[in-house]
């Protein structure tokens, strides 16, 4: 009998103690659940060690990565209430509210309807004049619109199932892909970009009465069509942008910021050429760069590397910054293939492993399609589609990625070196 009992309770010792060895490791490893966690496989480059982890990571990603966070329900309405689209808005009012607007969160006005507002002017408001806007590599118009606000207005190039092929640079800007970048940094809570939405500008009756000399003597004759090739460095007579058959040419109608910006090389920009950059050849590139910047730039860059990556902009060479923060200017060259996730557009992430607790924070409630969904139902807001259903899903499929890359600087340094607060 005492021996039954002896050994009953070694059983329930034996029990609890793997039971608590169980609990101790589930708790306490980040990301390597027993699970295998279901990422869409595109082809990607495993010849960085670096790589190989975080793609290890992504295998066994948490499964609340792939559901819907309930905290971030309220966030959307608050998203949903900003951009509602009221009957009666009155545009004088709202070029002075915009313009004079003061907020060291967001650059442009955002609640109880005002971001909806701004959009409906940006896409309505008479044009009363337009011009070239020399300044960059890429075709564009500067439109002055009634109220004297001044828009850029990036042409569209491409139809949203084109796909760039060649290196992640390739091709011309995608109109769509600005339009796309502003409701992602809205969604992601970067405040400190221009509202920008899809517009389309009708050449005899928008544009040709109040263009500048200078613009109309950039215009030609495309068969029977007036196009334009525009004054800009890459600005070709054979790379014209031309009316669709209503007479329109679609673009993305940008705000136009008139404020003195700081201009930066970023550390992680690319050669252009063969030429392999520094942070491309050495994994401790980031400790060079901490010696350089201040800690609050350096997640700045941070936070701009995943905006990059979602959208799969490698082009980010300069970077420009009003009040100590980076503004989030030129979207163009994402959405460019829905097949292709560079990964070393994170490198500031990984070389660095370090985040923003609140870009964390918000990364994290945005899981389970809610990110894209929400731009979804954004856009809609103002009669948009910004990109194929393949761009949508690939937006949620690299940011399965952004999470696994978190988890392995996790796994690496520990959560508390990861996410310190570092601007307290
Ligand atoms: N919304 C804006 N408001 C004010 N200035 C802007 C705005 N957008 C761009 N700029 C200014 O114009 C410059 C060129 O714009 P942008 O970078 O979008 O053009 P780009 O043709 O893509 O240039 P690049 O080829 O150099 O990347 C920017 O560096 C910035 O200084
Ligand atoms: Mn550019």
């Amino acid at each position: 009998m005492s021996m039954n009992y002896a050994f009953g309770f070694s059983l329930f010792l034996l029990i609890l103690v793997a039971l608590n060895i169980y609990f101790f490791y589930t708790l306490n490893t980040v990301g390597l659940k027993s699970h295998k966690f279901n990422v869409p496989t595109i082809n990607v480059d495993l010849t960085s060690t670096v790589f190989k982890e975080i793609y290890d990571y992504l295998n066994y990603l948490p499964s609340q990565y792939k559901t819907i966070n309930s905290k971030f329900g309220s966030h959307q309405n608050i998203l949903l209430n900003s951009f509602n689209v009221s009957k009666n808005i009155k545009i004088d009012t709202i070029w002075s509210e915009t313009q004079n607007w003061f907020n060291e969160d967001s650059l442009f006005p955002h609640d109880n309807g005002t971001a909806g507002k701004i959009l409906h002017a940006i896409q309505t408001t008479q044009i009363a004049l337009v011009d070239n806007a020399p300044k960059g590599t890429q075709l564009k118009l500067l439109l002055l619109l009634e109220g004297k606000q001044k828009i850029y207005f990036k042409p569209k190039r491409y139809n949203l199932n084109h796909v760039v092929n060649g290196n992640i640079y390739a091709g011309f800007d995608r109109h769509n892909s600005e339009v796309f970048a502003y409701y992602l940094a809205m969604v992601l809570n970067f405040r400190w970009i221009a509202p920008s939405v899809i517009r389309k500008i009708h050449l005899h009756k928008d544009v040709i009465p109040f263009a500048t000399m200078g613009l109309k003597k950039t215009m030609i004759k495309n068969g029977n069509a007036l196009c334009i090739y525009g004054k800009c460095f890459y600005c070709k007579k054979n790379e014209t942008v031309c009316p669709d058959q209503n007479g329109e040419i679609e673009g993305a109608a940008i705000l136009y910021l008139n404020k003195q910006l700081k201009i930066h090389k970023t550390p992680w920009r690319r050669s252009y050429s063969n030429r392999k950059m520094e942070w491309e050849v050495d994994n401790a590139f980031c400790k060079k760069v901490k010696s350089s910047l201040s800690t609050k730039l350096l997640l700045n860059i941070i936070d701009v590397a995943v905006f990059d990556f979602l959208i799969q902009n490698g082009d980010r060479h300069h970077f420009e910054v009003y009040r100590d923060k980076i503004i989030l200017l030129d979207n163009g060259k994402g959405l460019g293939n829905p097949t292709v996730d560079e990964l070393d557009i994170l490198a500031p992430l990984y070389q660095c492993c370090m985040i923003s607790p609140f870009t964390w924070q918000r990364l994290e409630m945005v899981s389970g399609g809610s990110l894209t969904n929400t731009i979804k139902i954004l856009a809609a807001l103002h009669n948009q589609n910004l990109a194929t259903e393949e761009h949508f899903k690939a937006v949620e499929r690299r940011l399965l990625k952004v999470y696994a890359t978190v988890q392995y600087c996790i796994g690496k340094h520990g959560r508390a070196k990861v996410l310190k607060n570092w601007l307290i």
